[in-house]
């Protein structure tokens, strides 16, 4: 058996919510403390990767430890002279994420974002015991839908980190590109509405009727 922890990625811009969206409660429990707590019945270990973990402290999250984001300094590749540049916050889940990947400590990290109110522990159970099956070149076990992978609801070796560093390095940004350089293995994907996520109020609506 793999060992396992979780990233759990609360550091967007959150603009179509226009409001910070892992602070808003759905059925009363905020999204990031709904993820949280699916992820720590999966994981003894959840590290949540933010710019801003203060805002968040006050929530009881069980087995969560905060990683906090900074700001990318590389440098720029592009001239002779290589010139060191830092990229403001927030730089995007994909940079959220190597950041957090470079303090996992186990074979597997479980990637979520903060806003899936309707994840399912039976689905993502089954998929840890699939990670047995995946071949060793692949960088991720994702489930799919028709318009790609789901990055932010699916698997990671611990070992992808140099690939996805290097990524990272070269100006990459975007979890597709990335994932389209190198073998992924799929996860089936019972239904696709545990992958549904809560980006505006009338997503938000749809899944609190308190509204
Ligand atoms: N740590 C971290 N998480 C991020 C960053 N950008 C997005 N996320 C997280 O990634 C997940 C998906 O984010 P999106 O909904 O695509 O983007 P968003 O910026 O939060 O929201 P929009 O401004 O409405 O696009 C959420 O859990 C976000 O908190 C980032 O720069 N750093």
């Amino acid at each position: 058996m793999h060992s396992l922890s979780a990233i759990v990625l609360a550091g967007g811009k959150s603009s179509r919510m226009g409001e910070d969206k892992a602070l808003l409660p759905v059925q009363g429990v905020p999204l990031l403390k709904r993820v949280c707590d699916v992820a720590s019945s999966l994981c003894n270990l959840v590290y949540i990767i933010t710019p801003t973990p203060e805002k968040y402290q006050h929530l009881s999250l069980n087995n969560c430890q905060f990683v906090r984001e900074v700001p990318l300094s590389q440098e720029n590749l592009s001239t002779p002279t290589s010139t060191k540049v830092t990229l403001p916050l927030p730089h995007g889940p994909l940079v959220g994420f190597a950041q957090g990947l470079a303090v996992v400590q186990t074979d597997w990290v479980l990637l979520l974002a903060c806003d899936l109110p309707k994840l399912q522990i039976e689905v993502l159970q089954n998929w840890v015991e699939e990670l047995e099956n995946v071949p060793e070149d692949a960088i991720a076990a994702l489930p799919c839908h028709d318009k790609g992978w789901d990055p932010l609801c699916g698997f990671y070796p611990r070992s992808c980190f140099p690939v996805l560093n290097a990524f990272i390095t070269q100006g990459g940004r975007s979890f597709q590109s990335w994932l389209a350089q190198h073998p992924v293995h799929i996860l089936s994907l019972p239904s696709t509405e545990m992958l549904f996520n809560c980006n505006t109020p009338e997503d938000l609506a749809l899944v609190d009727d308190t509204r």
